[in-house]
């Protein structure tokens, strides 16, 4: 769950992007970067780090021009080197540069008909080995001037080859901006525009609607499933649907975790499908702990601030902040490595006693996905002098690793993997353990959009909606993915990085 954010305007795009990039930093805190064209040619800047950390005012100066795209990173493929930071760009045909959000189920066999079709990828990224595919399609197209119908035919092709999750926003030098979704819908994009003083209509292409409001775009709809928007140099919008077979099945953990709760998601808000959530669960601690006694219902900041609120109206238990998040520490859950994320919590909330002390309190969280966490929170507020620590999660045991875009390649890092509740619940260190149900989750995040056609819901139930995901294809990730293999990979390929045509 990377953000992308892609923009054609009558002025400059440069500081639109940046905005935009700021507030899906949620979505990826390891590297930033945009590319823009000016005078058919691509200006670019990318590296490792936060968008505020990647760009300065030099480099903001040259990425000139009225058409760009930007990207966040959070390596799902790869590895977190600076030379996999996006976006990605190929000379040839015509230049073209793409940023993307997901993963890619069958990169590796990709990999062979790229270089078969001799083109070069240089990293291990499975967005490079995108823009490859989109540039070998495009490529093939007779004209020396794309039409909307080539670029529409190109992204047609890519849905037939590419497998996995896509939300795409790319660059063609001389003719505009391709946006495309995968055809299962898997990953979030969303369509606005604006009209500037002057009049001229201005679009934009982001993972998140929170990406276009904050910067004075209007949402128009999200991008279909499968569909294609094109908008040329000059700002005439193309859009056709390009997928051959298509269902609408968003990630449900983008309104579980991933998304910010100010956006609206395929028709969902995220906050009130939060909001709902706490419902449901509020609604089940009553039915199943309704001997249990509780002083304070109280979030594990910041995720499952809104859900934790319903649960104690649900319950008609106070809602207590008991802790303090230190504002300069971002998503503990997306960061690299789980040595990073274990030392992150502690430096990221810390208890208020008082709100503890001899107290039976009811934790809230989000998730519990690894057990980093609720396994150091808990223990962090028995010392605060905790009498009993319950523990509540709005979303269902996680046991299947994600292959569309979410860190968790492998099951036996899940801490409710081969686990009953009972014995996460000891692991963690609660006095009890309680997680949503399901069909409750479902039910919480459709309410609002009947016409979605379900949700992938990999992680909580091992059903893969792309159909190509089997244990030989896990096996495959466990031996790529491992975390030593990752540290060494990434030393190598840091020795290895080209990083060509960057703005430093
Ligand atoms: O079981 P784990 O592996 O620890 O993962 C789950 C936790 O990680 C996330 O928080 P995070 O700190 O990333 O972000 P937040 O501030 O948005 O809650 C999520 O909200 C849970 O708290
Ligand atoms: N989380 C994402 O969307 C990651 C995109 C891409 N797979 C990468 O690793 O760069
Ligand atoms: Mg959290």
């Amino acid at each position: 769950m990377c953000g992308i954010v892609g923009i054609v305007g009558a002025t400059p795009v440069n500081q639109s992007i940046y905005d935009a990039l700021t507030v899906l930093q949620h979505r990826g805190q390891d590297a930033a970067g945009i590319i823009t064209i000016s005078d058919d040619n691509f200006k670019q800047r990318k590296a490792n780090g936060l968008v505020k950390d990647v760009f300065d005012s030099k480099h903001m100066q040259r990425l000139k021009g009225n058409i760009g795209i930007g990207h966040v990173r959070y390596p799902t493929a790869g590895s977190s080197s600076a030379a996999e930071a996006q976006p990605f760009y190929v000379n040839s045909p015509w230049g073209m540069a793409l940023a993307h959000n997901g993963n890619l189920t069958n990169a590796t066999q990709l990999r062979e008909t790229v270089a078969v079709s001799r083109r070069h990828i240089n990293t291990t990224s499975d967005s490079e080995v995108l823009l490859n595919i989109f540039a070998a399609e495009l490529d093939k197209m007779p004209n020396s001037n794309l039409t909307p119908s080539n670029i529409f035919t190109a992204v047609g092709e890519v849905h037939r080859k590419v497998s996995g999750a896509y939300g795409v926003v790319s660059l063609v030098i001389g003719h505009g901006m391709v946006a495309f979704r995968d055809p299962d819908g898997i990953r979030p994009l969303v369509l606005g525009s604006r009209k500037t003083e002057s009049g001229d209509m201005e679009y934009i292409v982001a993972s998140e609607s929170v990406g276009l409001d904050t910067i004075g775009f209007e949402v128009m709809r999200d991008v279909e499933p499968g569909e294609a928007i094109y908008i040329t140099e000059d700002r005439q919008l193309f859009t056709k649907q390009c997928a051959e077979k298509t269902s609408l099945h968003p990630c449900i953990f983008e309104y579980v975790y991933l998304a910010r709760p100010d956006s609206t998601l395929s028709g969902i808000s995220v906050y009130e499908a939060r909001l709902e959530m706490g419902r449901k669960l509020g609604a089940k601690i009553k039915r199943e702990w309704a001997d249990i006694e509780i002083d304070a219902v109280i979030p594990i900041p910041e995720t499952s601030n809104d859900i934790a609120l319903e649960i104690s109206v649900e319950l008609g238990i106070p809602y207590r902040q008991g802790f303090v998040k230190n504002r300069y520490i971002g998503r503990t859950f997306i960061m690299p490595g789980q040595t990073q994320r274990r030392k992150s919590v502690r430096r990221k909330l810390n208890a208020i006693n008082a709100e503890f002390k001899g107290k039976s309190v009811l934790l809230v969280d989000d998730s519990i996905v690894r057990g980093t966490t609720s396994e150091q929170i808990v223990e962090m507020v028995r010392d605060a002098g905790a009498k009993n620590v319950y523990f509540a999660s709005a979303a269902p045991q996680v046991r299947y690793p994600n292959v569309y875009g979410i860190d968790m390649p492998t099951a036996d890092e899940l801490i409710a993997y081969n686990r009953t509740d009972e014995q996460i619940s000891d692991c963690i260190g609660s006095d009890k353990l309680i997680f949503q149900d399901l069909q409750d989750l479902k039910d919480a995040v459709q309410k609002q959009n009947p016409d979605v056609d379900g949700f992938e819901c990999s992680v909580f139930d091992g059903v893969y909606v792309t159909g190509d995901v089997d244990q030989h294809y896990f096996d495959y990730l466990a031996s790529l993915r491992n975390e030593d293999a990752k540290v060494i990979q990434e030393q190598k390929e840091e020795l290895a990085s080209l990083e060509m045509h960057n703005e430093s």
